[in-house]
């Protein structure tokens, strides 16, 4: 920002790792902290009338809940991605070799209670799996929203793909810098990034690449945020047009750090716009469109291995698919890129929460055919719609990833690997105390999922009782919170923030004012422009003064040396 000519003000949210937070208590507060991160970015941004943002995140949420933030303030914003961990390498006891993310470790647990693997290899994997620093290094959910943010337009052509380790992320954040101040100058708002050519253009990418079914939560309210009508209609429709052509983790071989290899997001983008399935006119973060990035980069054809061309894909539709059928009236999202099967029909295992699930695995009574149904594990009835990554690791470490199908009203992870369809709204789910899903499903009867022809369904006339004697709804606190405002998983995807997803009335949010009101493209903005910086003066005074008053003296020399000190570490 100071090579730019603005002057940054650095402040921190909070943000949980889904990696550690996961399988237990602590995931309800996961998609919580969502809403929570993009809240505090709103705070802060809003409070100190700071003028534009470069929206740094790593984990599954904090990526999501920048875009909320930036679309929600409507100012100048870059979003920034901390790259993800490389892959970890693990030799077990007979002597197999392989790279391991952390979803082995997940799986390694379901293999190792029954009885197939030792829990020596256990352990050597768990070592294994983080190498360094980063998001999960799969096509899971951090590596897909930081896709989505580039192919969006949020952030920077070719930022997405390098590791965390990598120095060209220093690179990209000096120039996410300089990009938002630029922004700033030329008047861009977010609002103006985030229409709906560019959640198509996102939508396109995370098909292509067979993405994490987070994506369609986090766009839906993204998109909220931004005010722009997007629905699971247009999932769909997307999903009919664009190819899966990633052969990437979960389901796949590859991890984020091949494609990096190979040119990176541009090489899928380029690819899609090529085809015409991406919108070339979108406007991004650099002012250019889509088409004028992809062409100063000029990006490589898919290598046909990590990325398949369009006319070899993997499959013919995009990665994930939505369902709709009497089990999920308005809707539910599949990641059919993991299903072999056209057709999948079993038989219904009710359980209440996660951990019932585990214990009938552990127990080995969850079998071949059978259809795990998990309530009680929605937004509201959960609450917070925990994801399932601990029984779906589990059960597809105890060989039945491809006969066991899971359904849930909770979330999915976007490192799942067995067969699963989750967020779904069956009927009545919201009537009683425990708005959750399967009051639609009894153990015994029989369910149908077709993700080819897009529906799930239950074969049985019965349905379920209200059930959820063991539900209680949560204390006070900021799951409670959540459930306040959170009706369905599909208004859950919107932000819990933002009253109007409960068809209650929200007024209008102004727009707020930019400290450096002004800087647009008029030609008395452009010569004001000539003249100051983005920042003015009267602010940094007032910084420096503030400085003074709260660390001493030194405290405002502090502050001059960091500006004075920009162009060094660019020369070094
Ligand atoms: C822990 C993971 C793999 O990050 C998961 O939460 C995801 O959704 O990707």
């Amino acid at each position: 920002m100071h090579a730019g000519g603005g002057y940054p003000l650095e402040f921190g949210t909070i943000s949980v790792s889904d990696g550690i937070s996961m399988g237990h208590e602590g995931m309800h507060f996961s998609l919580v902290s969502r809403d929570v991160i993009a809240d505090s970015v709103e705070t802060v941004i809003s409070a100190e009338r700071l003028d534009g943002s470069v929206l740094l995140a790593g984990c599954d949420k904090s990526l999501p809940g920048m875009l909320m933030a930036a679309a929600r303030l409507e100012l100048s914003s870059v979003f920034l991605y901390a790259g993800s961990i490389m892959p970890g390498w693990v030799k077990l006891e007979d002597g197999t070799e392989k790279d391991v993310t952390l979803i082995d470790a997940f799986e390694a647990v379901g293999a190792c209670q029954r009885g197939l693997m030792s829990k020596g290899d256990l352990d050597r994997i768990e070592r294994a799996i983080c190498p360094g620093e980063g998001a999960c290094g799969g096509m899971y959910t951090a590596n897909t929203m930081a896709s989505v943010a580039e192919a969006m337009g949020m952030s920077l052509p070719g930022s997405a793909a390098p590791p965390s380790a990598d120095r060209r992320r220093d690179m990209f954040a000096r120039k996410s810098g300089e990009a938002v101040v630029e922004l700033l100058r030329r008047g861009i708002t977010a609002r103006q990034i985030m229409t709906k050519e560019a959640f198509e253009n996102a939508i396109a990418v995370v098909m292509a690449f067979g993405g994490s079914t987070n994506a369609v939560l986090h766009l839906l309210a993204i998109a909220h945020e931004a005010e722009v009508e997007l629905t699971l209609a247009d999932f769909d429709r997307v999903a009919s047009r664009v190819p899966h052509l990633g052969d990437l983790k979960p389901f796949g071989r590859y991890v984020m750090n091949d494609v990096d290899r190979i040119g990176g997001v541009p090489v899928v983008m380029k690819a899609l716009l090529d085809a015409g399935l991406l919108h070339g006119d979108a406007l991004t973060v650099t002012g250019r469109t889509v088409a004028e990035n992809l062409a100063d980069i000029d990006p490589p054809d898919p290598d046909g291995k990590i990325l398949r061309a369009l006319d070899n894909p993997i499959h013919h539709t995009g990665g994930i698919t939505i369902l709709h059928g009497s089990l999920a009236p308005e809707g539910a999202v599949v990641k059919s890129a993991g299903f072999d099967e056209d057709v999948f029909t079993g038989t219904a295992r009710v359980f209440e929460r996660e951990r019932a699930a585990l214990d009938a695995l552990e127990d080995g009574t969850i079998t071949d055919g059978d259809v795990v149904v998990i309530r009680y594990e929605g937004p509201k009835g959960g609450p917070g719609m925990r994801e399932m990554l601990a029984i779906t690791g589990a059960i597809k470490g105890a060989g039945l990833g491809k006969t066991v199908l899971l359904l849930t009203d909770g979330r999915f992870s976007g490192g799942r690997r067995a067969c699963a369809s989750g967020t779904w709204r069956p009927r009545r789910s919201m009537a009683g105390p425990s708005p959750s899903c399967a009051t639609a499903t009894r153990s015994g009867s029989t369910l149908r999922t077709r993700p080819s022809t897009s529906w799930c369904r239950t074969r049985s006339s019965r349905r379920g009782g209200p059930g959820g004697s063991r539900w209680r709804p949560s204390t006070p606190g900021a799951c409670w919170r959540s459930t306040q405002s959170s009706c369905s998983p599909r208004r859950a995807a919107r932000s819990s923030s933002r009253r109007r997803s409960c068809g209650r009335r929200c007024p209008r949010r102004r727009r707020p004012q930019p400290f450096s009101k002004g800087l647009g493209l008029d030609a008395a903005a452009e010569e004001r422009r000539s003249r100051t910086v983005p920042v003015t003066q009267a602010t940094r005074r007032l910084l420096a003064a503030v400085a003074v008053a709260l660390r001493g003296p030194s405290a405002a020399g502090r502050g001059r040396e960091r500006r004075n000190f920009a162009p060094e570490r660019r020369s070094s």
